[in-house]
């Protein structure tokens, strides 16, 4: 209006938004986190059913009420794949038809898996004269979807991103991650709740089947299953050696495999939670997990209005290219491929257009047939059935219409974004393409530093530590001069410092790891620093926005506010403990403080004094 200040419906819903979330008495150059998100932190607690509790998981659990009323809603003559999420649901909330049925599904399987010692008598005379560990290990893995000692599974090559190959690896373990087999310190709590839990089922499946119970002999038994998976722990790769891609690489026919590697294996304590979420929560995330083009339809319907198509995708990516000019650490030769990669990368927005053609949709659930009182064996059909699609893959190639454009890899019912380095692909789901991150009557500068910074964070992981191995098809290919290379790992090594140095008051103080969270934090800094830039470029082309009504902020501070309140969110402990050893992302409070310290521009916008926190002397840059 008149005096420059918008005060549409978006305009006022945003306004609130930031302002509820913030705490304007802390000052924005001391920690801006805490000026961002003070309101938040005040304001929200973590839901017992949760370990942590963030934006983003108040958005995945917005979307989880939608999903709720379309699976409950029954539609005449809508397509049968949409009909069998709707039974598949059904069945997994009848609560009252799982209690009756009590472990009877779960009693008659375990045979097909060659029974479990501890549950059943007379295992060695009945089973074990002619069990094999590559019997119940083929049997878990093609049948159940369960990787046991050895997890092997079809995926792209990474040398020939168009084919196929056979990828064998260590498995995940029982407890979340190696470090927890030490059972010391904040290990020792989850590894007895975890050995309790063996122990508890083994006494249920006992007591089922009419079994003397003898708690010393079972707890004999599950003591060796740990010992036994310790050793297995210890046998695995650190995080470190994942990352590597280069490193992970090595291939050889089956011939060699056989000869060198012949097979001769209570819940707080583990995420602080205690209470599970409702059923229809639960049963909302495992239908969306197990039949996601037949939700993201039905969500896509509901709830996305779709015009966001035309993201500032464009825009974001030609700031990228032209950045690399002023890059003085990377040679002409390495700029020009990088150049080539950027503009190679293929973008999908919201949802895949196939999910919308009935015939497609039910091809695709065609094998898949539900029962509304059997959800036990609903979801032995989907084990069975993902599995067999998984190995299936081995034979097909993967030209590049089909791997790359009909293949999402995601659901269209997701909150998150996603880059895919063997399709140089970056994918933004519908379920992302809201407020805070995106709204058409949200001020650009709150689009662009929501959805633009999560843009500009998936382009850059085509350049980080692990995404720069690969070329623009998506080939293990080196496409750096060595001097290059060189230059990068000097620069990333600022980083690995930099955010190593942040000790984490959630997880008992420990020391994040800058080796670990590298690469989210090379695209963190990448991402924040492209969208402003395209945000200025926008302004300056289209002039300046009218402001937003009770906060006097310009749109360059606005900026970075919506930026710094997509991470406002806390962890319980446990989940903290946890999520520093194994999340390759930092917590909110750090993404927001690394990448803000290390660009001059949020300084300039909220005059922040030298040396002040939020403008330290030393600074990071790779991209
Ligand atoms: C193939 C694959 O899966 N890649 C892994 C990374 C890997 O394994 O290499 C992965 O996660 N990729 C998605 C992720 C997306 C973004 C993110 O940060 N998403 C948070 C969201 C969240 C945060 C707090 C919270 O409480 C709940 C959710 C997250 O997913 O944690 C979205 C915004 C920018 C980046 C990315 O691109 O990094
Ligand atoms: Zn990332």
């Amino acid at each position: 209006n008149s005096d420059g200040v918008c005060t549409t419906a978006d305009c006022t819903r945003s306004a609130s938004r930031l302002i509820e979330n913030m705490d304007p008495n802390v000052d924005p150059c001391d920690n801006f986190y805490e000026y961002a998100c003070g309101g938040w932190l005040k304001k929200n607690i973590i839901p017992e059913t949760s370990s942590r509790y963030s934006t983003f998981d108040i958005l995945r659990d917005e979307l989880e009420v939608v999903l709720k009323g379309v699976l409950e809603r029954s539609v005449a003559g809508e397509a049968s794949a949409l009909t069998k999420a709707k039974t598949l649901y059904r069945s997994c909330t009848n609560e009252s038809q799982i209690e009756n049925r009590g472990g009877a599904p779960l009693l008659d399987m375990l045979h097909d898996v060659f029974e479990w010692p501890i549950a059943t008598d007379n295992w060695e005379t009945v089973y074990g004269t002619t069990w094999k560990l590559e019997d119940a290990i083929a049997r878990l893995n093609e049948k159940y979807g369960t990787q046991v000692l050895v997890n092997f599974f079809i995926g792209t090559d990474d040398k020939d991103s168009n084919s196929h190959i056979i990828h064998v690896g260590q498995t995940s373990l029982g407890l979340l991650s190696r470090d927890y087999y030490a059972c010391t310190g904040p290990y020792e709590e989850p590894c007895r709740a975890y050995e309790q839990f063996m122990i508890d089922v083994a006494k249920l499946i006992r007591t089922d089947r009419n079994l003397v119970v003898n708690e010393t002999h079972i707890r004999e038994d599950v003591a060796r299953v740990l010992g036994l998976e310790k050793e297995i722990a210890n046998a695995t790769d650190t995080p470190e050696d994942r990352n590597n891609p280069v490193l992970q690489y090595n291939k050889m026919n089956l011939g060699v495999l056989n000869a060198n590697f012949s097979l001769e294996v209570d819940t707080k304590a583990l995420y602080g939670t205690t209470s599970e979420a409702a059923v229809w929560r639960q049963c909302a995330i495992y239908v969306n997990n197990n039949m996601d083009n037949a939700v993201g339809r039905l969500y896509v319907e509901e709830a996305f209005s779709g015009e966001s198509k035309e993201l500032m995708i464009a825009a974001i990516r030609e700031v990228f290219i032209d950045n690399l000019d002023h890059l003085d650490w990377m040679d002409a030769e390495t700029k020009k491929a990088a150049e080539e990669k950027a503009q190679a990368i293929r973008e999908r927005i919201g949802y895949s257009e196939n999910i919308k053609n009935d015939t497609y949709l039910n091809n695709e659930y065609k094998d898949l047939n539900y029962t509304a009182d059997e959800y036990f064996e609903n979801i032995l059909t989907n084990l069975e059935h993902v599995q067999k699609k998984r190995l299936r893959k081995l034979r097909v190639k993967c030209e590049t219409p089909y791997c790359v454009i009909l293949r999402w890899v995601t659901g269209a019912a997701i909150v998150n974004a996603f880059y895919s380095s063997s399709k140089n692909q970056i994918v933004f789901p519908a379920g992302i393409l809201q407020p805070p991150f995106f709204g058409k009557g949200q001020t650009k500068s709150l689009n662009f530093g929501g959805i633009g910074m999560v843009i500009g964070h998936e382009i850059t992981h085509g350049f980080d530590d692990n995404g720069r191995n690969y070329d623009k098809d998506g080939d293990l290919k080196d496409w750096w001069t060595p001097s290059s290379t060189q230059k990068f790992v000097e620069l990333s090594k600022c980083m690995v410092d930099q955010y190593g140095s942040f000790s984490w008051d959630l997880a008992n103080g420990l020391n994040l790891n800058g080796n670990n969270t590298l690469g989210e934090n090379i695209a963190d800094n990448g991402g924040i620093r492209q969208s402003y830039r395209a945000y200025l470029n926008y302004v300056e082309k289209n002039g300046n926005e009218p402001l937003l009504p009770g906060i006097a902020l310009n749109h360059q501070q606005l900026f970075f506010l919506n930026f710094a309140q997509v991470w406002c969110g806390t962890h319980r402990p446990e989940h903290a403990v946890n999520s520093i050893k194994v999340d390759v992302h930092s917590p909110g409070k750090f993404r927001v403080l690394g990448s803000l310290q290390n660009f001059p521009e949020f300084a300039k916008a909220f005059n922040c004094p030298k040396n002040s926190n939020m403008r330290p002397e030393k600074t990071c840059q790779v991209w």
